[in-house]
């Protein structure tokens, strides 16, 4: 049977990422001390055995480029929580922060995996976050996280927890793209990333997209991620981010998608960019945030409960045979 990540991970680790200064507008930092403090989120820890974990602050050497070397910092303890929790076979989800942190997050992630195999991701986003610092008109390091993942950018960035490429990029599938530079589009399309750019979102709806997507990056590896950035959906269900971009995903329409996707083989989850100051009177950013973990990993244990029974009655149904052949 082809091995899979489905162990018996029982536990949910929160991991939170405090970061902020990557990002175009300030204020993803606060995220993880209010979806902490959020009655919406409490509510859901009382229906899944999360726990928190470590809460990483970020080191600050500045803003922009200037920023290098305390997202190097923030991310290199990330990916030793990350790491961690991989290993000792807890499921995990992060909490940034602005996107730069999926560094941490899937630097320690993959390095944990390695001697399994290679993981997949799956990317949901407005933009391609692609830049290296060489193209990147901004500096902003949360437009980068893609090409340091894939190997490409700064030499310091790259090499956080072991020094291969973190991801393969046809283990790579992003959804949602609609607001990109052309250098961050060359290097993903020579590459040949899988992108389900938001005109192909909308045309063949949600969960075409996430099904195929899923299969993309389970084909050749041992599980997978999701790294979920607020804005890749649309901000009438997510108006609390620093970088909004119009004609985003259907939320509704994602989570039921998840609904549909095999679960199992998920790693761990990351959700990004969350800045609550720019949240609405309802908290409608705030409840999306709660609705995501509820629903990814309600569906997660149901879908692996159902597995382990199958196996059980398979098991049983062959001692079954087995005592009356040698009966
Ligand atoms: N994680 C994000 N919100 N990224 C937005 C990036 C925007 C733009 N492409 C830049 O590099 O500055």
């Amino acid at each position: 049977m082809k091995k899979t990540a489905q162990l018996a991970r029982q536990m949910i680790k929160a991991i939170g990422c405090a970061n902020g200064l990557a990002g175009r507008q300030l204020g993803c930092e606060n995220a993880v001390e209010v979806i902490k403090a959020s009655p919406y989120f409490t509510n859901v820890q009382q229906r899944i055995p999360l726990e928190w974990g470590k809460i990483i602050e970020e080191v600050n050497t500045g803003r922009h480029a200037s920023a290098l070397s305390g997202v190097t910092q923030t991310c290199r303890q990330l990916a030793h929580e990350t790491r961690q929790v991989i290993e000792n076979k807890d499921e995990l989800l992060v909490f940034g922060g602005d996107h730069s942190c999926a560094i941490g997050t899937w630097s320690g992630v993959a390095t944990a995996m390695r001697p399994h195999g290679d993981i997949g991701l799956i990317w949901v986003d407005a933009h391609m976050d692609a830049h290296t610092p060489d193209t990147s008109d901004t500096g902003n390091i949360h437009g980068m996280p893609v090409a340091h993942l894939l190997g490409f950018g700064d030499k310091n960035l790259v090499k956080i927890g072991d020094r291969m490429p973190k991801l393969l990029p046809h283990n790579l599938c992003m959804v949602g793209i609609r607001d990109y530079e052309s250098a961050e589009q060359e290097l993903l399309e020579r590459l040949g990333v899988r992108i389900f750019y938001a005109n192909e979102v909308e045309k063949r709806g949600i969960q075409d997209v996430m099904q195929e997507a899923q299969y993309l990056v389970t084909r050749n590896t041992i599980g997978y991620g999701l790294s979920i950035d607020l804005d890749g959906f649309d901000v009438s269900y997510a108006p609390a981010v620093g970088t909004p971009s119009a004609d985003g995903i259907n939320a509704l329409e994602f989570i039921k998608a998840l609904l549909t996707i095999d679960l199992t083989k998920l790693i761990a989850t990351e959700i990004v960019e969350f800045l609550p100051r720019f949240d609405d009177n309802q908290r409608t950013s705030e409840q999306l945030v709660s609705s995501l973990v509820e629903y990814i990993y309600k569906t997660k244990q149901f879908q692996i409960n159902s597995v382990n029974e199958i196996a059980a009655r398979v098991n049983k149904s062959e001692t079954i045979q087995k005592v009356s052949q040698a009966m």
